[in-house]
């Protein structure tokens, strides 16, 4: 199974055929996989076994369809000397996208990053002054693409972390904070054999999490610098590093709003196994929001089977889309 694969290399075959034969198919399940950690101008950069190889596209992958964190199948020259390039032969199925409207307004979707498994909302306690409006956006985006969402605070030199701590602990997720001296090791233990995307407001801190936390994390930058003759947050694309305690974090530049237009409202409540069990009894078309006037969850509450504060804090997230 594959997302895109690329065909035959001749398009020589006649048409009209409605499914290819399979000896006239080329067969990649040899072809080596390699993570795409980094993307600029048509050039991708991947993750084979311990060196980086650079790719294009091969003709029949469509230009949208390689995003950072993807599993790729690669042909051609996979050495990863200078000057060589390998193709992108297929893409392998994704296990999660995450995806962002630029704003309310633009209902395009951009993907963003591939296979996450967890999604870390950066925000900063002061300087830039915390958004919840934006936090809730993102969670919304993370519970939609079933990512599992942290909430990191940064800059708790300057300001207390207890509001947004008791804002966002009834959601039970895991909230973490920081400072320059912070010891990082409850971050590092979260992030261990996970892929975690990091996303959040530009200043917030994230490149000075990501340096602390990858050694040689400038590095990479540069490197990714030094292929595009500028600097990666001129860049839009996402670029993943290998974490040295095992598993990958996925920095992505820093973004002013996050739009969610993309997402059904009632597609969150499948994010909360404690509360999807109740929604079967909700009239059809219900979103589960507290205009609704017959919303199981509701019942649930009135019956005793579900906490309030459960509800209130899961209903807090219909607030992201008005
Ligand atoms: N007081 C304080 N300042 C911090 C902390 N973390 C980062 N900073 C400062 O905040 C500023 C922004 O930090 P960056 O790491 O560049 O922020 P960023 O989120 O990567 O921002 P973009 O590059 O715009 O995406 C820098 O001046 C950092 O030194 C912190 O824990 N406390
Ligand atoms: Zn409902």
């Amino acid at each position: 199974m594959s997302i895109y694969r690329d065909d035959h290399e001749g398009f020589d075959r006649p048409r009209r055929r409605t499914r290819p034969r399979t000896k006239d198919r080329p067969n990649y399940a040899d072809a080596p996989v390699a993570r795409v950690v980094a993307i600029d101008r048509g050039r991708y950069r991947c993750m084979l076994e311990d060196r980086i190889v650079t790719a294009v596209r091969g003709r029949l992958i469509p230009r949208k369809g390689v995003i950072v964190g993807d599993n790729v199948r690669l042909d051609g020259d996979v050495s990863g000397e200078e000057g060589t390039m390998a193709r992108i032969v297929q893409v392998e199925p994704r296990s999660t996208m995450l995806r962002r409207s630029a704003d309310d307004a633009d209902t395009f979707e951009r993907p963003i990053v591939a296979n996450a498994s967890q999604l870390m909302i950066v925000t900063a306690l002061a300087d830039p002054t915390p958004r919840v409006g934006m936090i809730d956006r993102i969670l919304v985006a993370a519970y939609d693409a079933r990512i599992q969402p942290i909430l990191c605070l940064t800059k708790a030199d300057l300001a207390s972390p207890d509001e947004l701590r008791e804002a966002y602990e009834p959601l039970g997720i895991p909230i973490v904070v920081t400072d320059p001296e912070a010891d990082l090791d409850p971050i590092r233990h979260l992030l261990e054999d996970e892929v975690t995307v990091l996303v959040g407001h530009s200043g917030v801190g994230k490149s000075t999490l990501v340096n602390r936390l990858v050694p040689g994390a400038n590095r990479v930058t540069a490197e990714v610098s030094e292929l595009t003759g500028k600097g990666r947050h001129t860049s839009t694309s996402a670029i993943a590093m290998e974490l040295p305690t095992g598993g990958w974090i996925i920095d992505t530049p820093g973004v002013r709003s996050f739009g969610i237009s993309h997402v059904e409202p009632s597609s969150i409540v499948g994010a909360f196994p404690d509360l999807t069990a109740f929604v079967d009894d909700c009239p059809r078309g219900c979103t589960h929001g507290s205009a609704e006037p017959e919303c199981a969850l509701d019942a649930a509450v009135e019956a005793g089977r579900l906490s309030p504060e459960r509800l209130g804090s899961f209903r807090r997230m219909e607030r992201a889309f008005s």
